[in-house]
């Protein structure tokens, strides 16, 4: 049976704690912070990101980083994504042969724009990192509520078998072989996700919502595409799904944030309010500069860095985005806009 090490003890580093420990791994989880890990141990519950779900016996807390993932089949990092490489840093001289990784954090390195896979294998020279992303909030996994994500990998092996270790009767998980498109989707979700927050806080309805959901998915994969990435994968769990839950879920800290900011909040306000990790601020800055680097058209990106970043009205930036130059839907794909020039009626 494997042993498998969880490294960062937030909500969704419990939530997959819990669930392996009820398929009966043996789990040990760390976190820098000790109060969680003492209320783990003593009140069998992470009080600060979990209140009210039961952590099973057979996760074991280590203060100690290195005794965590020692003898462990494999690590899962679930720390937020500005951390993932100093923790990489302090277990690369720890990690044993075959001892595999996987990645739970959506976020890209600012500065390097690297992706979370990349940043753990230039620190740790691993090349096989393993990611997991879809529409999965932490809250609902720990009550067993049936949800679906995929895992990706550069090879296939190691993707089964992440598969397998985290399978449940109801937690499905698929294989995806596009790395690189899991990753983004995961990542440039969030910035949609706050701005449909805002666009809640604003009091717009559901068409604003709509509108915002369906032309985020147009940025999130024009710009996953000039990276690398396959199109249909932003059709898939962690691309439209994970933007599907995360704009309209109360679980959201993206969502909540922007209602946040919407409301009237400052940018500072709205993070310290919701206390967890709000992932899509810094991965606005990351996407918005990589849209430049890229040049690929991201309007909503560009206008949430401009309320984020530069102290922009919200209400303004709606209103710049619906005055936009007029356009055809589909006009960044040559092939569809070729072939609706030939289907109108003349
Ligand atoms: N909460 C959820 O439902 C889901 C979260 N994720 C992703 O998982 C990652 C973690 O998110 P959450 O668990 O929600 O965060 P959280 O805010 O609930 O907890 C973050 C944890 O990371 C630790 N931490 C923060 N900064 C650190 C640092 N510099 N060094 C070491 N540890 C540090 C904190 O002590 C805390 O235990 C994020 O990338 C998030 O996008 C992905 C899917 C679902
Ligand atoms: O990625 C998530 C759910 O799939 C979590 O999103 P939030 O960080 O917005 O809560």
């Amino acid at each position: 049976m494997s042993k498998v090490s969880v490294i960062g003890a937030g909500s969704w580093g419990t939530a997959l704690s819990i669930l392996l420990a009820k398929k009966g791994l043996r789990v040990s989880i760390w976190d820098r912070n000790d109060g969680l890990l003492n209320d783990i141990k003593k009140a069998r519950e992470n009080i600060k990101y979990l209140p009210g779900v039961i952590i099973p016996q057979n996760v074991e807390v280590y203060p100690d980083i290195i005794e965590c993932i020692k003898d462990t089949d494999l690590i899962v990092l679930g720390v937020p994504s500005h951390a993932i490489r100093e923790i990489c840093k302090n277990i690369k001289g720890s990690l044993n042969d075959g001892q595999k990784i996987v990645s739970i954090a959506k976020g890209i390195e600012n500065d390097t724009y690297l992706r979370m896979s990349q940043v753990i294998e230039e620190e740790t020279g691993i090349n096989d990192v393993c990611v997991l992303s879809g529409p999965s909030h932490a809250e609902e996994v720990s009550r067993d509520i049936p949800t679906t994500v995929v895992v990706s990998s550069r090879k296939r092996t190691v993707a089964e078998y992440v598969q397998d270790i985290f399978m449940t009767p109801k937690f499905r998980v698929y294989t995806n072989p596009d790395i690189t498109g899991v990753e983004l989707g995961g990542a440039i979700k969030n910035i949609i996700a706050l701005a449909a927050g805002i666009s809640d806080g604003l009091g717009y309805g559901d068409n604003t919502k709509a509108a915002l959901m369906t032309r985020g998915l147009a940025e999130m994969t024009r710009l996953g595409v000039a990276m690398g990435a396959d199109t249909f994968t932003f059709s898939g769990l962690s691309g439209i799904g994970d933007l599907i839950v995360t704009c309209t879920s109360m679980h959201s800290r993206n969502r909540r944030a922007g209602i946040l900011i919407g409301q009237g909040k400052s940018v500072n306000e709205a993070l310290t309010e919701v206390k967890m990790v709000v992932e899509g601020v810094k991965t606005t800055k990351a996407a918005y500069e990589l849209s430049k680097r890229y040049q690929v058209e991201m309007p909503i990106t560009e206008k949430l860095y401009e309320v984020l970043f530069q102290d922009k009205n919200p209400k303004y930036a709606v209103t710049e985005l619906m005055l936009r130059e007029k356009t055809i839907e589909l006009h960044e794909n040559e092939e569809v806009v070729t072939r609706e020039q030939k289907s109108w009626e003349l």
